[in-house]
């Protein structure tokens, strides 16, 4: 059976990175999407594990191809999601997790209108925080500028209206809450 494309989004803070690691710490058929760049690998990291390192050149023509589900530039260097690095994870029967935020997530659902594949293994899970009061005093913990976390906590406020547009939401309580909310929304997309 083809795997999901599991798209995990919510506001900055709300614990999406956190609580990913640990699902796919828990369950080895999910893999990540790895991003495929021009900018130089920093010292530990490796080609095909962290990125797909390729030259402007290669970027460019493949760009040209059609080859990246979406790309951009930023600060000077390329950065693009392949299609077959997802395709052949899909087909291979492995799930792909993409965390990212709620633009992104938007942009995944335009992609699955005018592709397929992408239509028919997209779930999107929401992860609502308690209050912005909350997400506030874990980026404060996590060590964020403060005029980073006023922006944030700004995009936030017009992030959480955007719940309503993904499959399956749940509210961030504790670590460990939040890891079998999703591990339980993830077992149910498996049993479907
Ligand atoms: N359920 C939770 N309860 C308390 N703290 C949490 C919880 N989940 C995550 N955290 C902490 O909150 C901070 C933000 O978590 P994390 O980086 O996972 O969020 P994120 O949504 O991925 O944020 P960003 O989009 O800004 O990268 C981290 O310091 C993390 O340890």
């Amino acid at each position: 059976m083809d795997g999901i494309l599991l798209v995990v989004s919510g506001p900055a803070g709300s614990g999406k990175n956190t609580v990913c690691e640990r699902l796919m710490s828990s369950c080895k058929n999910i893999t990540r999407a790895i991003t495929t760049t021009t900018r130089a690998p920093r010292q530990g990291e490796a080609d095909g594990k962290d990125y797909h390192f390729v030259s402007v050149e290669e970027f460019e023509s493949a760009a040209k191809r059609g080859d990246f589900y979406e790309w951009a530039m930023v600060h000077g260097r390329y950065y693009g999601t392949s299609k077959s690095e997802i395709l052949s994870k899909l087909e291979s029967g492995k799930d792909v997790i993409l965390i990212i935020d709620v633009q992104g997530a938007k942009a995944w659902r335009e992609i699955a209108k005018k592709d397929a594949a992408v239509a028919k293994s997209l779930r999107s899970v929401f992860i609502r925080p308690q209050s912005l009061d909350v997400v506030r005093e874990r980026m404060v913990l996590r060590g964020d500028e403060k005029e980073d976390i006023e922006r944030r906590i700004k995009t936030a406020e017009r992030e959480l209206l955007e719940e309503k547009n993904f499959d399956f939401a749940f509210v961030s309580k504790t670590k460990d809450e939040d890891f079998i909310s999703l591990k339980n929304i993830y077992e149910q997309i498996k049993k479907a």
